[in-house]
């Protein structure tokens, strides 16, 4: 049955009130890699409790509706959406703990065609709850690669980020753990395809990939090594497309781009198959 587009873009989400503490804030740095090396200073702030920071790119898994979209009522066939873009603009910093609601919703869907699929456009407000303020909003594109041809509109889609091209300014590699995946859906995105082999292996992978928000992730760590002086409160936006799934214990290196005004572009390849994950990135420093 094809989507209802009509369905999705009124999607009823509510409010969600999510509380988190420091170990949450913890698990998800440790889900990243952080914490390799012990002596690393600037590493130990995100994963010890004394002087805890929250990592910027940790809003994208607070007040984090689930993977709605395995709802039989969206019709949307779960097994092969890949998540295409994510976006991250930043007006606070997060607080290392703290209640935060998630105001989520569908802002687009587009047809790509028969065999190619659909996108969904999503934006997330996430509010700290005490005192009302807008903490972030981060925006999503789903590629659901099983749904294309519901005879929707054809766009018009964000266009990506113009890359440089010359060659990369700075170069970060950070390699993952081959239990990445495991430790990074404790942070909330429990889809099977990161855990379950035969899930993986429905969607056409020979086994589970790594979320790319975990992906996302370790380039703001390299952005924010490389760039923003470890400051978690430097990041402003950060902005990508991903390109091609990583496997978990593949090693992610970030090429980096000097801009104007605090601004870089950026992408990331696996260094085992010298292959482009993460594409089009943009962030802004400040
Ligand atoms: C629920 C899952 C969660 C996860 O975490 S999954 C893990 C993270 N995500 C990934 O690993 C996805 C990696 N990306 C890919 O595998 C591929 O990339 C895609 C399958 C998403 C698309 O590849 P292809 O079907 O070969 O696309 P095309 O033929 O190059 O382009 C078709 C149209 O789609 C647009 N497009 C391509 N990639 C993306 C993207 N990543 N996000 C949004 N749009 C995309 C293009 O521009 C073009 O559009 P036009 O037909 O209008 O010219």
């Amino acid at each position: 049955m094809p989507i209802d587009p009509e369905r999705l873009l009124n999607w009823p989400f509510e409010d969600l009130e999510h509380t988190y503490t420091a170990r949450d804030t913890i698990l998800y740095a440790l889900g990243l890699g952080l914490g390799a090396d012990p002596l690393d200073e600037a590493q130990l702030r995100f994963v010890y409790e004394e002087n805890l920071a929250a990592l910027p790119t940790m809003a994208v898994v607070l007040g984090y509706p689930g993977f709605w979209v395995k709802d039989p009522a969206t019709g949307v066939d779960w097994k092969k959406v890949l998540h295409g873009e994510q976006g991250l603009e930043v007006f606070k910093p997060l607080p290392a703990e703290g209640t935060v609601i998630g105001r989520t919703r569908v802002t687009g869907i587009i047809d790509k065609g028969a065999g190619k699929g659909a996108l969904l456009l999503s934006d997330r407000d996430v509010i700290d709850k005490k005192s009302g303020d807008l903490l972030c909003r981060v925006s999503g594109t789903s590629f659901l690669r099983g749904d294309g041809g519901f005879g929707g509109s054809s766009g018009p889609a964000p266009a990506p980020h113009a890359m440089p091209e010359r060659a990369p300014d700075l170069s970060v590699s950070i390699p993952t753990l081959p239990q990445a995946a495991l430790i990074y859906r404790l942070s909330g995105d429990y889809n099977p395809l990161h855990a379950d082999p035969k899930v993986a292996a429905a969607g056409g992978f020979k086994a589970p990939i790594l979320h790319g928000l975990c992906t996302y992730g370790v380039a703001g760590r390299a952005l924010l090594q490389a760039v923003g002086g470890s400051k978690p409160e430097s990041l402003r936006r950060m902005d990508v497309r991903f390109t091609s799934p990583v496997y978990p214990g593949e090693t992610i290196v970030t090429e980096i781009w000097k801009g104007e005004g605090g601004a870089v572009s950026f992408r990331a390849k696996v260094a085992e198959r010298d292959v482009v994950v993460l594409n089009n990135g943009r962030a802004e420093f400040g």
